[in-house]
């Protein structure tokens, strides 16, 4: 009847049918248990199935409290087979996977805790943190540590272990030989799927963050425990007794000598190797060694990349990868944030940190902030056509700065038949120009587009990217507008996060094939229910742009025009003049 392989779900089945209790309120009870089992009662129960229906209701609970953490013990070779195997999971609730990180704070941020946090998140995985220490550290070095007691971290792993169930553990800075101690009876009380040691002991600028006494809990405690442990050049040699590691060779053989000690897999980073132009990392998993290669980076940006790389090994195996691909992908990922870094500039000091999301450089190149958007920015909306800048022989940036020239108040790139990379070229060069000008540039459709050239953001149809994925990419600042016929499709645009809904063909047109016209009616009735800013577009020129703007409906901002300012002789003229019939009917 037992058996400690099954998922859960089944004992709370076995134990609502032998004691008439609904199975949902066993769940309850479970989840809200939160004592130490003791193993006895595993053991009992285990042996004598017999005895689980007879026991005292209590007993009972503890038993499945115990099995469900059972579950969770199987470690990182396990792993896929876990995922499989999972509890049945309450409907439209998704369990993310998870990395407890147990370090140290670094107040620079670019080390510990901070740099855990950075690196689950940029890899997309959630983070809890237990703090070992609070440190007082910039990029000069280490001016005050905080020793947090045993006590309290104690209680700050019961916290997060007795009610998260993180995937895996992370350790960084451990003080102390009694927080190793107390870390280790946390784990072997609360059962997790793997465990990756970061034996952190010297900061780069050469300060002790745990001292030598350190070295025999270590050794004797929590390395044995360890699926993985990830010691750098000097952590190496001081694990070993102070041999120096100079060579790829040495690298070699450290791992192989602390893999005695126990744990798992042994993973000795040459970030400092001074002989090698690669950055080489050296695994050994007890019968194999592997080398990891990449290109070193030019940066004194470094500060952190032991933190992150372990605690992003620790992401990939909570979500499911084999050691060897998370050593593969946590690599790569430090080495493209050290490459995305390598310019950046915080602190005077020695070793500056590096940006785990790559995304700082963005702002710091977009140096005045931009203007929010305003519904006003709709008043004339100047959509480009690469057909027309074709026949007229101009380039898209050139058509681009006379609209704005004319008075344009916000730009839009529909390049249906553009090379992406010829496309991305000319919309950098209309970015400069729209920015010098205080005008919004947009893309059409071309998410990739905009992101990589950080564009004020796009416009999309109703069968391209949709707002809301749209609006997840991109984030919360950028521009978003949608193509609506209906009061239906406003109604999502607004749903789905959209800034404005561009609403036509008011009248019939060229530049779109097939597109229905709604007319002005049609116009009215969508604006009239749109809770969002409306633009009219469609076959809007200056002969009949004046019953558009006299429609008497105040969401409505403004029009976009194709034809009628870019299939022309003149763009800026052609803009002015509209511009002067716009206001007039305003
Ligand atoms: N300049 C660099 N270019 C590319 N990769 C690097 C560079 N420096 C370090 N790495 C990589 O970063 C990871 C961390 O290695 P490192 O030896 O620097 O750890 P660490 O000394 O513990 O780091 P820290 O103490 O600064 O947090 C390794 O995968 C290493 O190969
Ligand atoms: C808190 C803390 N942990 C780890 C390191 C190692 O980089 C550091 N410098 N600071
Ligand atoms: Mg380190």
């Amino acid at each position: 009847m037992i058996n400690p392989g099954r998922p859960i779900q089944s004992f709370t089945q076995v134990l609502a049918s032998s004691r008439h209790v609904s199975a949902a309120a066993i769940k309850t009870t479970i989840r809200k248990y939160q004592h130490p089992t003791p193993t006895v009662f595993f053991m009992g129960f285990s042996a004598c199935p017999q005895a689980l229906s007879s026991a005292p209701i209590h007993h009972q609970f503890q038993f499945l409290h115990s099995i469900s953490r059972g579950l969770r013990r199987t470690r990182v070779s396990n792993l896929r087979a876990m995922q499989q195997e999972e509890e049945p999971k309450p409907s439209g609730r998704l369990r993310v996977p998870h990395v407890l990180t147990v370090a140290g704070s670094d107040s620079g941020a670019g080390a510990g805790i901070q740099a855990d946090m950075k690196a689950c998140a940029a890899r997309r995985v959630y983070c809890s943190t237990v703090i070992t220490a609070v440190t007082a550290q910039n990029t000069v070095g280490v001016q005050g540590v905080n020793i947090v007691t045993e006590d309290f971290v104690r209680e700050q792993l019961k916290s997060v272990l007795s009610d998260m169930c993180p995937d895996v553990v992370k350790t960084g800075m451990l003080p102390s030989p009694g927080i190793v101690k107390v870390l280790c009876q946390s784990l072997k009380e609360f059962q997790v799927r793997a465990l990756v040691v970061d034996p952190v002991m010297v900061s780069t600028s050469g300060d002790v963050l745990a001292g030598s006494s350190i070295l025999a809990s270590f050794r004797d405690e929590l390395l044995p425990l360890a699926d993985i442990v990830t010691p750098n050049l000097r952590e190496a040699s001081a694990l070993l007794g102070g041999a120096p590691l100079e060579t790829v060779a040495d690298m070699h053989s450290a791992a192989k000598s602390i893999h005695n000690i126990g744990p798992r897999n042994v993973l000795v980073k040459g970030g400092d190797l001074p002989s090698s132009s690669d950055a080489v990392d050296v695994l050994f998993d007890g019968k194999e060694f592997y080398e990891f290669r990449s290109a070193r980076v030019n940066t004194s940006n470094t500060h952190g990349t032991g933190c992150t790389l372990a605690s992003s090994i620790a992401a990939e195996l909570a979500r499911g990868s084999s050691v060897l691909s998370a050593i593969k992908i946590a690599k790569r990922y430090v080495e493209s944030a050290l490459d995305y870094s390598k310019d950046m500039h915080i602190g005077g000091g020695r070793q500056g940190p590096f940006d785990h999301l790559m995304r700082l450089k963005d702002s710091a190149l977009n140096l005045c902030a931009r203007r929010p958007f305003s519904p006003n920015d709709l008043l004339l909306y100047a959509v480009t056509d690469s057909r027309m800048n074709k026949k007229w022989g101009r380039s898209m940036s050139d058509a681009v700065k006379s609209a704005i020239e004319g008075g344009a108040t916000i730009v839009q790139l529909r390049e249906k038949d553009a090379d992406t990379r010829d496309f991305l070229e000319a919309a950098k060069t209309c970015l400069a120009i729209c920015r010098s000008h205080g005008v919004p540039l947009l893309i059409n459709d071309r998410i990739d587009i905009a992101l990589a050239c950080d564009a004020d953001g796009v416009h999309v149809g109703q069968s391209d990217m949709p707002a809301r994925v749209a609006r997840t990419i991109l984030g919360p600042d950028k521009i978003i507008g949608v193509s609506c016929k209906t009061p239906e499709q406003a109604k999502k645009a607004w749903i789905d996060g959209a800034d404005y809904i561009g609403c036509g063909g008011v009248y019939p047109t060229n530049t779109k094939e097939n597109n229905l016209t709604v007319g002005l009616e049609g116009l009215k009735t969508v604006c009239l229910e749109s809770k969002l800013p409306v633009v009219a577009i469609g076959g809007i020129g200056i002969s009949n742009v004046r019953p558009v703007m006299e429609l008497g409906v105040s969401n409505l901002k403004g029009v976009a025009v194709v034809s009628a300012l870019f299939d022309r002789e003149s763009v800026s003229t052609e803009t002015q003049n509209l511009l002067k019939v716009i206001m007039a009917s305003t």
